[in-house]
């Protein structure tokens, strides 16, 4: 039997990889940060202030999924911006029933919060993010949180929907 399949998801700066780690931990699930799963001609671009295009993406996206659906029964949390629709739909192509717990903030706060010594994403890739973003529809199985909440308060919620939302 399969877990529970989280994606925390976002933009740059949105806290996903914190959220989505304390998610895991109160969920007894396992985390992986979808940072690690894309591959190195992506993180090299980023770093460079290149936006990604759907097709750097895809083989990402797939990675994501996969993981998702190859946790065993304590489940898995992955955090991964999954900005478009489209995205999501790949992702839960592989990985049917994932939640996607959305971090929503606004320019400022996000732009603040990308300032993070030896992190390769810059901030000048912020205003790609956003615009590229196509925020969580209301077909989608998930959640829409304020990222100006501390980090405690999202986990709460998040737990509790994903536990409402599996049962
Ligand atoms: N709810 C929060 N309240 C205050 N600070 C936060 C919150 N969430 C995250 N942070 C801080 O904001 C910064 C960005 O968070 P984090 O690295 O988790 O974002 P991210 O979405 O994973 O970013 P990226 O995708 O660019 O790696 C970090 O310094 C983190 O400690
Ligand atoms: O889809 C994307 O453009 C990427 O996944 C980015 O969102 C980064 O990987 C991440 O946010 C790193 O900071």
């Amino acid at each position: 039997m399969s877990g529970v399949r989280v994606v925390v998801m976002g933009v740059s700066g949105s806290g996903k990889s914190t959220v989505g780690q304390l998610v895991a931990e109160a969920l007894g699930a396992g985390f992986v940060d979808g940072d690690d799963l894309h591959p190195a001609a992506n993180v090299e671009k980023m770093r460079q202030g290149i936006p990604l295009t759907d097709e750097d993406r895809e083989p990402w996206l797939r990675a994501v999924g996969r993981t998702l659906a190859d946790a065993g029964p304590a489940g898995m949390v992955v955090a991964c911006s999954a900005l478009k629709r489209a995205y999501r739909d790949l992702i839960r192509s592989e990985a049917p029933g994932t939640f996607f717990a959305e971090l929503d903030g606004g320019r400022d706060l996000l732009a603040q919060r990308m300032i993070r010594p030896g992190h390769f994403m810059p901030a000048s890739l912020l205003d790609s993010q956003l615009a590229t973003l196509e925020p969580l529809q209301p077909d989608e199985e998930g959640v829409r949180l304020d990222v100006a909440e501390p980090p405690a308060d999202l986990v709460t919620a998040i737990v509790a929907d994903v536990r409402s939302a599996v049962r």
